[in-house]
């Protein structure tokens, strides 16, 4: 833990100490939809993952509708390292050749996406609480187009397409399934989603979890979107954690490079996410303890709030 950061007890790190000083945050969320995407790197151990999942059966408990994306970057590394495959980012995207979007859709489809709703219902069971695990083949969720990106040479200026292989970005989300399940009044399913997409054609393509968080909050007219990750927020260029941020202050840290990497689509997606009607998205540490609980139920929040200026 970096020592400037705030710690529990700390003035940034206040939770609610009484029912009282909650409820009006409570009330807030009733019924509400919340989009919570749970990043690879702040999975950590089974402990963490475990902790994550007791807390998203107390946000349904509460009456919040939990939607879980989840991602497994780290994850699918591992598993191509395993087979001696190195893997190529470009601005946070995974090129993905037909070797790597099988590992992809193994790892995330089959292991992760698995482990996660079972913890759900694992730490659920006595109040049938039930994750219920889904990629966004699952009853068309996810439509997906081939993602372009270029570069200019910086030699000659011309502009070149990267090809980035099966790596795709939402066109549609059917939330059918997903709105019925949380509707649910007999129920309390949690759906958790894998970010695996299906083109028009019919092909799997990969796609950025971050995004498909963006996306189906959008379907779904979520109320906050949560993105969990392994820093405390987004820090600005002189490495201070910014706590509350416009759209085009989030565009501003892309276009300066002091966001990069895996921050890039992670401020994208917070951006569209809000033009698309979440009225705010949140990016913080998902390793802390109850981290989404500090956020939603107490004054200060935790993390970095992007939302309309
Ligand atoms: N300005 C920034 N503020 C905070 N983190 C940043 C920034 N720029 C780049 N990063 C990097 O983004 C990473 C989070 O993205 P990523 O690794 O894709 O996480 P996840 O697996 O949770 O989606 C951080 O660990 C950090 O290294
Ligand atoms: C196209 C692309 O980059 N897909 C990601 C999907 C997983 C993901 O986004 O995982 P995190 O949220 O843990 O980073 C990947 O292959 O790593």
């Amino acid at each position: 833990m970096d020592d400037t950061e705030p710690r529990p007890g700390d003035p940034g790190w206040a939770t609610a100490r009484t029912l009282a000083e909650a409820l009006p945050y409570i009330q807030i969320y009733d019924r509400e939809t919340v989009v919570i995407k749970y990043g690879g790197h702040a999975m950590g151990d089974s402990a963490v993952a475990k902790q994550f999942a007791a807390d998203v059966v107390l946000l349904k408990l509460m009456g919040v509708n939990p939607v879980v994306v989840h991602g497994g970057g780290p994850q699918i590394s591992a598993m191509l390292d395993k087979a001696g495959v190195k893997s190529a980012f470009v601005d946070g995207l995974r090129v993905t050749d037909a070797d790597t979007m099988q590992v992809a859709e193994m790892v995330l489809s089959g292991a992760v996406n698995k482990e996660i709703a079972h913890w759900i219902t694992m730490a659920g069971k006595e109040a049938d609480v039930r994750g219920v695990g889904l990629s966004g083949k699952d009853a068309g969720l996810l439509t997906v187009e081939k993602t372009r990106r270029t570069r200019r040479d910086p030699d000659s200026m011309i502009e070149h397409e990267v090809d980035l292989g099966f790596v795709g970005e939402p066109t549609k989300v059917d939330p059918k399934l997903i709105a019925g399940l949380i509707a649910s009044e007999t129920e309390d399913w949690v759906p958790v989603i894998a970010p695996i997409g299906v083109a028009e054609d019919g092909q799997t393509y990969n796609v950025n979890a971050d995004t498909v968080a963006g996306a189906v909050a959008g379907a779904l007219g979520a109320k906050r979107m949560l993105l969990l990750t392994d820093v405390p927020g987004v820090r600005g260029a002189d490495g201070e954690i910014i706590r509350q941020m416009t759209l085009s202050e989030a565009q501003a840290l892309i276009d300066d490079g002091v966001a990069t990497g895996g921050m890039i689509p992670k401020l994208e997606t917070a951006m569209a996410a809000v033009r698309d009607g979440v009225e705010a998205v949140v990016i913080l540490d998902g390793r802390r303890p109850h981290a989404m609980l500090v956020e939603l139920f107490t004054e200060h929040g935790a993390g970095t709030l992007v939302q309309a200026g």
